[in-house]
């Protein structure tokens, strides 16, 4: 069991886990330290909404945390692993959420033996719901892994994956949720444009969701034969389907996936320790 976990940036991300593990009873509050970059009124915010400890000085924050999570964008991971690598040590174990930043990387710039975990969850932390995939690196031997198990299994699932692989697995379920939404958004647009009022349509969408997920999750049906059995022929499915098709949908969805997986990789790229690889 942790003792103390220590949050190197307050944004979307380290509020999803923070809410997670105080929800699911994992952590209380003051075993909770939260630092950011400079936004004293966010720190404030958690401070008021979680009970969390909140603080600029860094060295409150990391010292004798068991774990430290880096949290800040990855366009900030130098100065943020700057402003707290002294106070680091190797007993410690690091865990980043950045996307598309390796472990050689954080490992180098920490300049010291640390075991470093990379690890992609979701916000669907906050309701315990979140898939993460994590990976080692150099100096994360498998009493790191358990222990980051232990942590994100509390706010989900965790699979262990090849660090490379963490970019496809961004692309899958670290943006994921944000692809359902968007889906949510415009199934919104066409019930309010068909008429039916917003308290109903919601309803509805929600529950065909959560609907169709746990029939994926549960019948281990392929999702073709479970798309098989609502598509009457010359029926309405077909004729939706159709439209979907029409529209280049499956296509559309592949490339933005393609898209954010490629992203990941180009926001890693000028952090690389060799930069021609
Ligand atoms: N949002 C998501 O769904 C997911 C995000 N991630 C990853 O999580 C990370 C954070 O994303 P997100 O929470 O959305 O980002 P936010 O922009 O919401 O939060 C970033 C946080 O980092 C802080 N920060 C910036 N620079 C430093 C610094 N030098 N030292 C300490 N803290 C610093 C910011 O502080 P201040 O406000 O003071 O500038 C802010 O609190 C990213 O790397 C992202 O790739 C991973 C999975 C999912
Ligand atoms: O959009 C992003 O870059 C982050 C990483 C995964 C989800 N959000």
């Amino acid at each position: 069991m942790f003792k103390k976990v220590a949050f190197i940036g307050a944004g979307s991300m380290a509020e999803a886990i923070i809410t997670g593990v105080i929800g699911k009873g994992f952590l209380q509050p003051k075993q909770i330290y939260v630092t950011n970059k400079e936004n004293q009124e966010r720190l404030s915010r958690l401070r008021d909404v979680y009970n969390v400890v909140t603080s600029s000085d860094k060295k409150e924050v990391v010292k004798n945390a068991d774990i430290v999570i880096l949290s800040m964008k990855p366009k900030d991971v130098k100065e943020g692993i700057e402003s707290v690598k002294n106070e680091i040590k190797e007993n410690q174990l690091v865990v980043s959420v950045l996307a598309g930043i390796s472990t050689d990387f954080i490992t180098a710039e920490l300049g010291k033996n640390v075991p470093v975990i990379r690890a992609m969850p979701n916000t669907s932390a906050t309701i315990g719901f979140s898939a993460t995939a994590i990976a080692a690196g150099e100096y994360a031997y498998p009493q790191h892994v358990e222990a980051a198990k232990q942590l994100f299994t509390n706010i989900g699932t965790t699979t262990v994956v090849d660090e490379d692989d963490l970019h496809a697995v961004t692309g899958i379920s670290g943006s994921g949720p944000a692809y359902i939404y968007y889906l949510v958004e415009a199934m919104e647009t066409a019930a309010k444009q068909a008429g039916l009022q917003e308290k109903v349509s919601k309803e509805l969408i929600v529950q065909t969701l959560v609907g169709a997920a746990e029939m994926l999750k549960t019948t281990n049906e392929r999702p073709e034969d479970l798309r098989k059995k609502i598509t009457s022929p010359g029926g309405t499915t077909q004729a939706g389907l159709e439209t979907l098709q029409k529209y280049n949908y499956q296509e559309a969805l592949i490339e933005c996936v393609k898209s954010a997986t490629e992203r990941s990789q180009e926001l890693g790229r000028p952090y690389q320790r060799n930069p021609s690889l």
